[in-house]
């Protein structure tokens, strides 16, 4: 987002739409959701002379996000992400001396699931075959499950015991007993949580203890204008809150294309009004026709996504450029290696480019930069912080932390079967939708490039190379 740039009428009236309520701004990517986003926080900011708060899915959007804001004359927009701001709130309201449990979660529900298994009544968990001694397959379960409940604040069993499984596969059975168990670990879990033993809360658990202390947040502690980006991703009970935190207007940016966690609500159903007012952004800026063409073919055999009300079509942009090529390699290393020449060719062909290495994994990345530094070009790992993202050169960025973002020339890496899609689908998941949210991460990566596009495919290849249409790409085998 380098140059100043003249918004369309679309973008205008999403920029410019009456200042309270709610807005949804849908759109394919590149569209200028983000950017609409940001001109509408500024223009709230200035018009209302009010607090504006940008809120993102994740931390690297929201790092890009202020730094694109601080590249203007006009005052910086504060951006975080929900859990962030969440958590300062929680503890301001409620619980001064928390915080998440993160990777632990799983060793809490493994605790939960083992306390009530002592206890002296019958229980009857749902069927998982698992070769693990541990269960730790239905320990997966039950922590999904419990993310779930939270997600869609089924918090009471009344609530929990009749709720239509949506979202949740038919791959396992859950019977009304079977919910019976799940609810006891839930409570069990929850009760842990708080314990002194842990003291902590979940990701899931912010949403709801605002809901739940929601008479002790002040009018001071309310943002008069939210705008949230990526929403696809929230679980239905952030975007309830978030809905009843803005003081004025809520300003949602979605794309269901990019979708990359299962999710499944209605506006309606989490207190949005989008009846009249939802727009929806058409055109593409980011990427050149031919980059759009192959990931528009390959977004067709999303058929869940064909089938939702909500997707519209991606329609081709003006600009035109070089046919993305398709990188083959027979192993990791000879992948890394070709990818960190092809990198140092473009660095000096292009120097004041920004070039994105997307790949699967940090674990996966850290290969890249190894082999970059013994090749001596320079790179920066965008994590989860403040790297900047808009200075020329090589940055490593993961499928997930990539999402929003976009680079000059883009390398999407890690095209393996077993990397991606990844080997097993979390248990319980209907396996077509899984499908359908590893597809996407593919997508999202291809369309995060503005002007060239590499896809790298490693023996034995991602079944998503074959979905890709030949004639639409360059094919290069490395022995
Ligand atoms: N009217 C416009 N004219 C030219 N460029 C534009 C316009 N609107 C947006 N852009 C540019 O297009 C690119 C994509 O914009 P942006 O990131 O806002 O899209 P997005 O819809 O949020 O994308 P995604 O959903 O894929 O993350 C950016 O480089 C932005 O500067």
């Amino acid at each position: 987002m380098e140059e100043t740039i003249q918004v369309t009428k679309q973008q205008k009236n999403c920029i410019t739409f009456q200042p309270e309520g709610d807005l949804l701004v849908r759109g394919i990517p590149g569209s200028g959701k983000t950017t609409v986003l940001l001109e509408r926080a500024r223009y709230l900011q200035m018009k209302q002379n009010d607090s504006v708060l940008f809120m993102a899915y994740n931390k690297s959007l929201t790092a890009y996000i202020r730094q694109i804001s601080l590249k203007s004359d006009s005052k910086p927009v504060e951006a975080t992400t929900f859990h962030q701001w969440g958590l300062r709130l929680v503890k301001e309201i409620s619980l001064s001396h928390t915080h998440y449990i993160g990777d632990r979660k799983e060793d809490v529900v493994r605790h939960a699931y083992h306390t009530v298994l002592k206890r002296n009544e019958p229980l009857d968990f749902p069927k998982i075959s698992d070769d693990d001694t541990r269960n730790s397959k239905l320990i997966q379960f039950l922590s999904d499950e419990i993310s779930w409940i939270k997600g869609n604040g089924l918090t009471e069993w009344a609530r929990y015991a009749d709720k239509p499984r949506i979202g949740r596969g038919n791959q396992i059975k859950v019977s009304k007993q079977n919910r019976y168990a799940i609810f006891s670990v839930f409570e069990k879990y929850n009760e842990l949580l708080k314990s002194y033993q842990y003291k902590s809360i979940d990701y899931d658990d912010v949403a709801l203890l605002i809901d739940q202390y929601f008479h002790k947040v002040s009018k001071d502690q309310r943002p008069a204008h939210i705008l949230i980006d990526e929403a696809q991703d929230l679980t239905a009970m952030q975007l309830k809150v978030i809905a009843k935190l803005a003081r004025t207007s809520l300003t949602i940016g979605a794309d269901k294309g990019q979708q990359i966690y299962h999710r499944n609500f209605a506006w309606k159903d989490v207190g949005i009004d989008v009846i009249g007012r939802s727009k929806f952004l058409n055109e593409t800026f980011r990427s050149t026709q031919e980059i759009i063409r192959l990931a528009k073919d390959f977004q067709k055999r999303d058929v869940l996504l064909l089938k939702d009300e909500d997707y519209t079509e991606t329609v081709l942009p003006s600009a035109s450029g070089q046919i993305p090529v398709l990188v083959e390699s027979n192993n990791l290393d000879a992948e890394v290696n070709t990818i960190s020449k092809l990198v140092k060719r473009y660095l000096l062909n292009f120097p004041d480019d920004t070039i994105g290495i997307i790949g699967y994994s940090n674990r996966r990345l850290s290969k890249f930069s190894e082999t970059l530094d013994e090749h001596k070009v320079p790179w920066v790992m965008i994590k989860e912080d403040e790297t900047n993202m808009l200075l020329p050169g090589v940055k490593l960025v993961s499928y997930y932390s990539a999402k929003g973002l976009e680079f000059d020339h883009v390398i999407v890496a890690n095209l393996k079967k077993g990397c991606l899609p990844y080997k097993k689908s979390p248990p319980g998941m209907d396996e077509e939708d899984f499908l359908a949210t590893e597809r996407r991460k593919f997508f999202v990566a291809m369309t995060r490039a503005k002007y060239t596009l590499t896809i790298s495919a490693v023996r034995t290849y991602s079944p998503f190379i074959d979905e890709l249409n030949p004639s639409l790409y360059k094919k290069i085998t490395i022995k």
